[in-house]
């Protein structure tokens, strides 16, 4: 498992603390994905007190705080100085958002955010796109981690530019790098891995799940099965069938 800015985590799995039908169930679900970290929106969660707060330091997981619903530099920086007071932790989920309907990031906020937090010591993992001149002018800015869109946040949709993410994942092959948000199902989770991500972050699809703490565990299932087969070397695809099963002359009949 990758380093994440000299942390080495157990799981593959970064969840979501929004949208769950109560605390008891989002503690739930967390056990259940046993995620290795918890991300935070300051700007939506931040208003919920004390009692949130210690709920959250109580799952006993990395706290990942983010700038969710940030659409400034200057916002997500303000935001990203907040957390870093309240959670005592120099991690920040860079997100600068462009565009009111797709969620999609603001490449050229993220970009001045990044470079100003990282100036001030913040270990910045930037919610990116998978524009690959976007990612090495981010690395350049000083991001030791990329966490490039599955699909836009809250959709679902899964993988939605399954080219864009492969060729951003082989052109850095030695940056840690998540997938985060967009994901749906399990399977989404589980491709991304296949594909050589080192984690994927969700929140959505476990918290407005029927079951969260049943889909937590499936997504926890899937990011393992995921990362077991690409370590294992997959074979690769070919057009034309191959028989599985070798034979050696024929049946006398
Ligand atoms: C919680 C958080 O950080 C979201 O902004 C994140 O990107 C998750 O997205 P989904 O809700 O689509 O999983």
């Amino acid at each position: 498992m990758r380093d994440f800015y000299g942390v080495t985590l157990d799981t593959p799995l970064m969840l979501g603390t929004a949208q769950y039908p109560s605390p008891a169930i989002m503690a739930a679900a967390f056990r259940a994905s046993g995620a290795s970290v918890a991300t935070v929106s300051l700007r939506r969660e931040g208003g919920q007190g004390q009692a949130f707060g210690a709920l959250i330091r109580d799952l006993g997981v990395r706290i990942l705080p983010n700038t969710a619903g940030c659409y400034s530099a200057r916002e997500a920086i303000t935001t990203a100085h907040m957390a870093r007071e309240l959670f005592g932790t120099n991690w920040i989920k860079l997100e600068v958002i462009g565009h009111a309907d797709t969620l999609q990031p603001d490449p050229f906020g993220l970009l001045d955010a990044a470079t100003v937090l990282i100036a001030e010591g913040f270990e910045v993992f930037p919610y990116t796109t998978e524009d690959q001149v976007l990612a090495q002018r981010l690395l350049e800015a000083g991001c030791r981690v990329l966490m490039p869109w599955g699909a836009p946040i809250g959709s679902g949709l899964g993988l939605n530019n399954r080219y864009g993410l492969k060729t951003l994942r082989a052109a850095f092959p030695d940056v840690p790098m998540v997938v985060d948000a967009g994901l749906g199902m399990p399977s989404h989770a589980a491709e991304a891995m296949e594909m050589g991500f080192d984690a994927v972050l969700l929140n959505t699809a476990v918290a407005q799940a029927g079951d969260p703490v049943a889909m937590a565990r499936g997504f926890a299932l899937a990011a393992q099965a995921g990362a077991l087969a690409h370590a294992a070397d997959p074979m690769a695809p070919r057009d034309m069938a191959a028989p599985s099963t070798p034979v050696i002359g024929k049946a006398w009949l």
